[in-house]
């Protein structure tokens, strides 16, 4: 490893999509499918094999993904882990930020649990930017099994941070370029 491809670097590898978007030059037309948030993100990452490779999609008020959770995922038998259900709406509001062209990372997250998420059945996830506050986002995002039950619902406040909250590696908090 010759230490240029640490986290950090990884981070960086990213930065021309976002600094595009912030300069409103990435704006994505619906039903076009979105970038992964970095190669190795636990939700989309494309190249990391534990990840549930969440491919999601503009619509017209926010975004969309269909999602089936796999044997990998699962919690009770049978019913996908309550933790991978969270990780795929996390992971759903960070795409959700290609709609306002803003860098952004959770800070709460509050997920409502309707009914058991089935492993091998495809799931709609929605979510779209409720509000903005300053610098906190307001999220909600709504999953839907194949027979159009709403089997799960999540809120989230997510706040602008700068690039370098990704790339700072031991600083604590980049500062955002929207304050
Ligand atoms: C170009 C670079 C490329 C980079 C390339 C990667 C790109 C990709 C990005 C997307 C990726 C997504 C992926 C999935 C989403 C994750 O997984 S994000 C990861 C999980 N989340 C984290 O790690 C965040 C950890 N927390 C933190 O770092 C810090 O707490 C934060 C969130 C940056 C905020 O810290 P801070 O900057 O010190 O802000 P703070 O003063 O505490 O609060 C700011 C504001 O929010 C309000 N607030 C704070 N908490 C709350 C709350 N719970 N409720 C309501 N309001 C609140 C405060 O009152 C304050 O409001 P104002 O006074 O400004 O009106």
């Amino acid at each position: 490893m010759d230490g240029h491809d640490g986290p950090a670097s990884r981070a960086e590898g990213v930065v021309p999509r976002w600094a595009a978007h912030l300069a409103g030059q990435g704006n994505v037309e619906v039903g076009q499918a979105l970038p992964p948030h970095s190669p190795d993100c636990a939700g989309c990452g494309p190249d990391n094999p534990a990840g549930l490779h969440i491919r999601a999609v503009r619509t017209a008020s926010g975004v969309e993904a269909v999602h089936s959770f796999v044997a990998a995922q699962v919690g009770a038998p049978g019913i996908a882990h309550g933790g991978a259900v969270a990780l795929a709406f996390d992971d759903l509001f960070g795409f959700s930020l290609y709609t306002v062209g803003s860098l952004a990372v959770t800070r709460s997250l509050a997920i409502e649990y309707h009914a058991p998420f089935r492993l091998h059945r495809p799931y709609t996830f929605r979510a779209h930017v409720a509000k903005r506050e300053g610098r906190r986002l307001l999220l909600h995002a709504d999953a839907w099994d194949d027979a159009g039950q709403k089997v799960g619902s999540a809120e989230a406040t997510f706040v602008t941070v700068g690039p370098g909250h990704f790339t700072a590696g031991t600083q604590k908090n980049g500062r955002s370029q929207d304050q």
